[in-house]
């Protein structure tokens, strides 16, 4: 009997698609649908017929095609937006709000058309904004729209506390909550090596520092590189999404949803713990915060509230 693989869709080729598409097919996840604009509809094909050729010499077996067709990509079981501009040395993510609003939003009404059962996973940036923007015109249920920002974000921080211990990456164990801006908030009390709480362990400057290069992470990162944004961690983090989804693996991750009431906020999409499975977010997982941590996430929230304005008038 011929099972059926998961279709998976990138939208955008560029770094992070395109290294978000090898990565998926390495892990088997799916039959990939790479997608970019008509303009580069054969670099998005030689993409992906290179990206195939390697799963002889690797051993994966996954289809990865390149177009610039939504036909193609029709009946999608997960999609993963990426299409839109990156910020360049001297930007912020959210100087990039107007025009990432009109692409994703465009992808977003040919997404609805053909693949109307997904589950979309936005990585454009400002994606909290961006994650909101789709939620509008997509119209699906609010579980089946995630954004992705705490992963990675959340990844950073544990790599700096592994190199500050140096401790395995595997036994570091925190989130960051909030936002995907330069005030988001990582949960120093929420965070242990090997179990023991990370203030045991760390200097209270130094645990300070970690917070400080962890919210700047993503600007680190493009300064280096100097003409664009990260893209390995950025695909790794969305990788990690859907293996959860597809494999409806209950896992415990930080994800931006639509709060409805949860942690005091209203229509707001931001960043915090949920339960990632089958059908998308399955949960918000509230906590207890302190109130100077409660004042570092309003101040978030309000950050992102800024953000949408600009999109939603
Ligand atoms: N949320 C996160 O954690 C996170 C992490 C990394 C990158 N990002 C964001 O992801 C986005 C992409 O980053 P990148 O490094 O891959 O940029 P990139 O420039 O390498 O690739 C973007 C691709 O999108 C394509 N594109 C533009 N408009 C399109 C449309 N209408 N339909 C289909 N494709 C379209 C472009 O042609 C390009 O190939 C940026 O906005 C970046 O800020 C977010
Ligand atoms: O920093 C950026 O602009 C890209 C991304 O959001 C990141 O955090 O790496």
């Amino acid at each position: 009997m011929a099972i059926q693989r998961n279709k998976i869709t990138v939208v955008g080729a560029g770094f992070t698609g395109a290294t978000t598409a090898l990565m998926l097919a390495q892990k088997e996840l799916g039959d990939v649908v790479l997608l970019d604009i008509p303009q580069l509809e054969n670099p998005t094909k030689g993409k992906a017929l290179d990206m195939l050729e390697a799963s002889p010499v690797q051993g994966f077996d996954a289809n990865i095609v390149g177009t610039s067709n939504y036909d193609e990509t029709s009946g999608s079981d997960i999609v993963i937006i990426t299409a839109g501009i990156a910020r360049k040395p001297g930007m912020s993510r959210d100087d990039l709000v107007n025009t990432n609003a009109g692409i994703v939003k465009s992808v977003c009404e040919n997404i609805k058309r053909t693949s109307p059962q997904s589950i979309v996973i936005i990585l454009s940036n400002p994606v909290d904004a961006m994650t909101y923007v789709a939620y509008q015109t997509l119209g699906f249920p609010k579980n089946r729209v995630i954004g992705q920002s705490g992963v990675l974000d959340t990844a950073r921080y544990c790599t700096f506390i592994a190199q500050e211990l140096n401790v395995s990456v595997e036994d570091v164990r925190g989130f960051v909550l909030g936002g995907h801006g330069d005030d988001m908030v990582p949960l120093v009390r929420y965070s242990n090596v090997g179990g023991i709480p990370i203030e045991k362990l760390i200097p209270a400057d130094r645990i300070e520092a970690i917070v400080k290069r962890t919210r700047t992470g993503g600007g680190e990162i493009v300064n280096l590189l100097g003409n664009g944004s990260a893209y390995y961690a950025p695909a790794a983090s969305i990788v990690q999404m859907t293996e959860a989804i597809l494999k409806d693996k209950k896992r415990v991750l930080p994800s931006i949803a639509l709060l409805q009431g949860e942690y005091g906020y209203d229509n707001l999409f931001m960043g915090v713990p949920t339960l990632l499975g089958g059908d998308g977010i399955e949960k918000v997982f509230e906590l207890e915060l302190l109130p100077e941590e409660k004042a570092a996430l309003d101040k978030s929230a309000e950050s992102v509230r800024n953000v949408i304005k600009v999109v939603t008038g």
